[in-house]
């Protein structure tokens, strides 16, 4: 014991602890406790020893039929269980068969949420061992449905609801979540959620999935993610109507009101979880995502997933399908419907990635990219009245109105759809693209499943089995012809966890493009034969946390090398490292 004293008193695994606490992003005294004074708040909290019916009730602890006979008796737990003991993977087995009992989506989205408020870790070790089969469960397309009926499946609220009444409050707020050591935060406004609208405080279901995916795909420990949706009304009339809707009932605030209740949230932010906390803003509409964007990249960690992680995803599987289709990046042509954040921010990034491998100005290399927005092409002679966010984008053209004259006059090899609108990769569409092109490829990304530009089998159906596609939410594969087809899930779930891993273990303080590069050819890399034999661009996600892994390894080292890690020293093994930071859902023994 002695030994193990140092530094005025504390201990070796005390001093550990407050390292962590630094290294993910908190600040000494940030609770001000220490430092406060009669005219200043102070948040009372205690730290107690959770035994009996509360530690059944506490779902970071809680281990359900698994504790054993010696713990049952240590922690006060006799009578409050059953006699029999299950294994963890009893516990899994059991139940996976009852949740694929449910035939209803919703159902099993809805149990999936139970099990996560009463058992953290056999959630986490459910979905990571049945990703395939659980990802379309907590993610897209079933979370689609779940944030569109939140009001009706609300049970307990998870993540921190930040509204206009909090305004001059909000770090007040912050204090409320039981958890201090945030390291990523996901946060939404509720306004353009999936290719669904606006869906106002009940957006809050997306925070709440990819913070999970953080945990299951990533690593990343759940008591370091905290989802939030910052409500500032919703322009949605039915909710507006709606008896049980639990968000502020009015309209959306905008301007100045809705910048300085952003502006707090974000100065509150860092106050409260330091530098270091990571900021994913997520479906937000993209008259205020791109603003978001610019104003805050100076001065906090912060990362859009629905602009910078779509593109790195895009990217990596435009880099795989190279191996399908031939030529460079640069050789090909890309013709987007959907010109917003998704759209604009992929169009972005392939457009660096070809001006960094032919040393091209970047104005030269966005001409190979033709974007089609609600009006039709993106030409010069509509620049004035375009977004600024599309501004780049305007070539020189004669006006097309419809995506389908686009594709004829353009002949893109490369068709994306980026719009939120179903079906309008239609069958004229997929077969002129299939008429000038032997492989053309064709990535619809739009969520959930409803809003998809068109399905796999039609893809591959009006392309006669030459299309390669993958799409944002999850199609079965596809018998066309004799031929089994698998197509891939081009979603920005393969990159923002292992993307995050990256920038945390590495304590980097601001995201780069080059991380975003890196984080594509990372991913793109672990696209093996096999899978290419099948059609896919994409690595499956039964090995994902492999393979985010190996992004955040990617992601770390050229953080280092830019000079943005702030934790040293540069650990050698990055791969290594990366997943030995990893959270395990496996049960510990307690004493
Ligand atoms: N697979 C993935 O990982 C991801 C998928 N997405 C999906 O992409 C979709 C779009 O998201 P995001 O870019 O953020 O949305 P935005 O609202 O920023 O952009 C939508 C774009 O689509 C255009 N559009 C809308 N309707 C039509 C139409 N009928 N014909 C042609 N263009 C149309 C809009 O045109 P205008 O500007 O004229 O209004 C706008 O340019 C969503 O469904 C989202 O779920 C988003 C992020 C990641
Ligand atoms: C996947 C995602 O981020 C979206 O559809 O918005
Ligand atoms: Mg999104």
């Amino acid at each position: 014991m002695a030994s193990s004293m140092m530094n005025g008193g504390y201990s070796v695994e005390e001093e550990e602890k407050k390292k962590n606490v630094n290294v993910g992003g908190g600040v000494e005294d940030v609770y001000g406790e220490d430092n406060a004074t009669e005219d200043q708040f102070a948040t009372p909290w205690t730290v107690s020893v959770a035994s009996g019916y509360t530690l059944l009730r506490d779902p970071h602890y809680n281990k359900g039929l698994a504790f054993s006979e010696k713990e049952r008796d240590a922690h006060y737990l006799r009578g409050l269980l059953p006699p029999a003991i299950f294994t963890q993977e009893l516990q899994e087995k059991k139940l996976m068969q009852s949740l694929r009992q449910y035939k209803v989506p919703l159902q099993r989205y809805v149990a999936m949420m139970d099990l996560q408020e009463r058992n953290e870790k056999l959630f986490y070790k459910l979905l990571i061992d049945n990703v395939e089969e659980l990802l379309p469960v907590v993610y897209t397309p079933t979370v689609g449905e779940a944030c569109q009926k939140y009001g009706s499946i609300f049970r307990r609220p998870q993540g921190l609801y930040i509204s206009l009444k909090e305004k001059g409050k909000i770090l007040e707020v912050l204090k409320n979540w039981p958890e201090r050591n945030i390291q990523v935060i996901v946060v939404t406004d509720g306004e353009r959620i999936l290719g669904l609208g606006d869906l106002g405080c009940q957006g809050m279901g997306i925070p709440v999935g990819k913070l999970s995916l953080y945990t299951a795909l990533g690593g990343l420990r759940p008591s370091a993610c905290l989802p939030v949706t910052i409500d500032v009304g919703t322009n949605n009339e039915q909710l507006l109507n709606d008896e049980f809707y639990i968000g502020l009932k009015q309209r959306r605030a905008t301007g100045q009101e809705y910048a300085e209740l952003l502006e707090e949230f974000m100065t509150a932010v860092k106050q409260n979880y330091g530098e270091k906390v990571l900021v994913q803003f997520e479906d937000f509409a993209n008259h205020n995502a791109f603003e978001l964007l610019t104003k805050y990249s100076p001065t906090h960690l912060v990362f859009n997933d629905d602009i910078q992680g779509t593109a790195s995803v895009v990217l990596a599987g435009l880099l795989a399908a190279l191996k399908l289709v031939g030529g460079t990046l640069a050789d090909h042509k890309f013709l987007f419907l959907g010109a917003g954040e998704a759209g604009t921010g992929i169009a972005e990034l392939i457009a660096l990635e070809i001006s960094k491998q032919i040393k091209a100005p970047i104005e030269e290399t966005r001409k190979k990219i033709w974007l089609v927005d609600s009006k039709g092409l993106i030409v010069n002679s509509r620049k004035e009245s375009l977004q600024h966010f599309k501004k780049p984008w305007a070539h020189e053209h004669e006006p097309v109105k419809g995506l389908l004259d686009a594709v004829k006059a353009i002949k893109p090899t490369v068709l994306i759809g980026s719009s939120g609108v179903g079906k309008t990769f239609t069958k004229e569409v997929v077969k002129a693209m299939a008429s000038f092109n032997e492989k053309p490829l064709i990535l619809a990304l739009s969520n959930p499943t409803s809003q998809s530009e068109c399905t796999a089998e039609e893809a591959y159906t009006w392309s006669e089995g030459r299309a390669i596609f993958a799409s944002g939410s999850p199609f079965d594969p596809v018998e066309y012809d004799g031929k089994v087809f698998v197509p891939g899930q081009a979603n920005n779930a393969y990159i923002f966890p292992g993307f995050g891993l990256g920038l945390i273990m590495s304590g980097a303080i601001r995201v780069h493009n080059d991380l975003l590069l890196a984080a594509s050819e990372a991913l793109a890399a672990q696209v093996k034969q096999e899978h290419f034999d099948k059609g896919l661009i994409y690595p499956p996600f039964s090995n994902i946390r492999k393979i985010s892994a190996q992004i955040a390894a990617k992601v770390a080292a050229k953080a280092y090398e830019l000079g943005l890690a702030s934790r040293l020293p540069r650990p050698k093994d990055l791969v290594q490292h990366a997943e030995s930071c990893m959270y395990s859902p496996v049960y510990g023994c307690y004493r």
